[in-house]
């Protein structure tokens, strides 16, 4: 039977897991640094049974799902453990510290840098869904590092999952990601603060809330231990996206001082662009 262990049991990880072992039936170990969660996931039945990093030996893909600020240490920890045919991934939301962390490692080769885009604002190993990546796009970031022999397996991987793969230098990635992940979080979280605050002082104006709140604020609901070194790790691709975002909030702000109509007609107009761009 093939063996999969997979580090960090949350949202990421968990799902994994459960793919892995209901599409292909992989004997799944894990490995948390909670407890609790090892215990969760093996009553939810994701994982087989837990392991060590001393019990690498037999895997034929390790996946580490730890937080991004943590997945350096770990990987360079998986590489000094594992044997030369296993497939080392990552599948954090910032790829360049990452790569550069593990560049000079002597088995570089059999590491893949991945970054599945799907994901919820729930954690931990009770959040795992089946079906979590499907149809969903797979980020595979500077590919011609790793071995292909082992490339191809992460390719098979993303394939069993049924998602796209988009190949492109972590650089690339990172500053893209600020743009259609991370800023997005950044804003729903201060949309959220800005309405706790408002809320302290006038009970109530939740009861007024509906569908149009509860969207852009979804992403408030995600944890600071996921989110905040994603923030950090992707440091200066974030403050650029917030200078921008800031830029035309202020644009925006003007528009409405100055009940210019027509003015705010045509910047939603031009806006309304993004239905053509992001459909469903
Ligand atoms: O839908 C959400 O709740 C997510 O946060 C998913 C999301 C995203 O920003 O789209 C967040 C982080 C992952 O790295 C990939 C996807």
């Amino acid at each position: 039977m093939k063996e999969a262990v997979v580090i960090g049991l949350g949202l990421i990880g968990g799902s994994l897991a459960l793919e892995l072992k209901k599409r292909a039936n992989y004997k799944i170990k894990g490995i948390d640094a909670d407890p609790a969660n090892v215990q969760k996931a093996l009553e939810l039945g994701i994982i087989d049974e837990e392991t060590t990093y001393d019990g690498l030996q037999n895997a034929e893909v390790v996946i580490i799902a730890v937080p991004v600020n943590k997945i350096g240490e770990v990987a360079l920890r998986v590489l000094d453990c594992v044997e030369s045919e296993t497939l080392v991934m990552d599948v954090g939301s910032v790829k360049g510290n990452i790569c550069r962390e593990v560049a000079s490692h002597p088995l570089r080769s059999q590491f893949v840098a991945a970054h599945p885009m799907a994901g919820t604002e729930f954690s931990g190993p009770e959040a795992a869904i089946y079906d979590l990546f499907d149809g969903k796009v797979m980020v595979l970031c500077d590919v011609q590092q790793s071995d292909w022999r082992l490339l191809d397996r992460a390719l098979s991987i993303s394939k069993l999952l049924n998602m796209r793969v988009k190949m492109m230098p972590s650089e690339e990635h990172d500053r893209h990601i600020a743009y259609v992940s991370h800023l997005s979080h950044v804003i729903s979280y201060v949309l959220g603060q800005t309405v706790l605050e408002k809320e302290r002082d006038e009970a109530q104006i939740f009861d007024m809330a509906s569908s149009g709140f509860a969207s852009t604020v979804r992403l408030a609901k995600s944890t600071g231990t996921m989110w905040s070194p994603i923030f950090l790790e992707n440091r200066d691709n974030v403050l650029q996206t917030l200078d921008e975002y800031m830029e035309n909030l202020a644009k925006f702000r003007t528009l409405i001082a100055e009940s210019d109509d027509a003015g705010l007609r045509k910047t939603i107009s031009d806006i309304n662009y993004i239905k053509k761009v992001l459909k469903g």
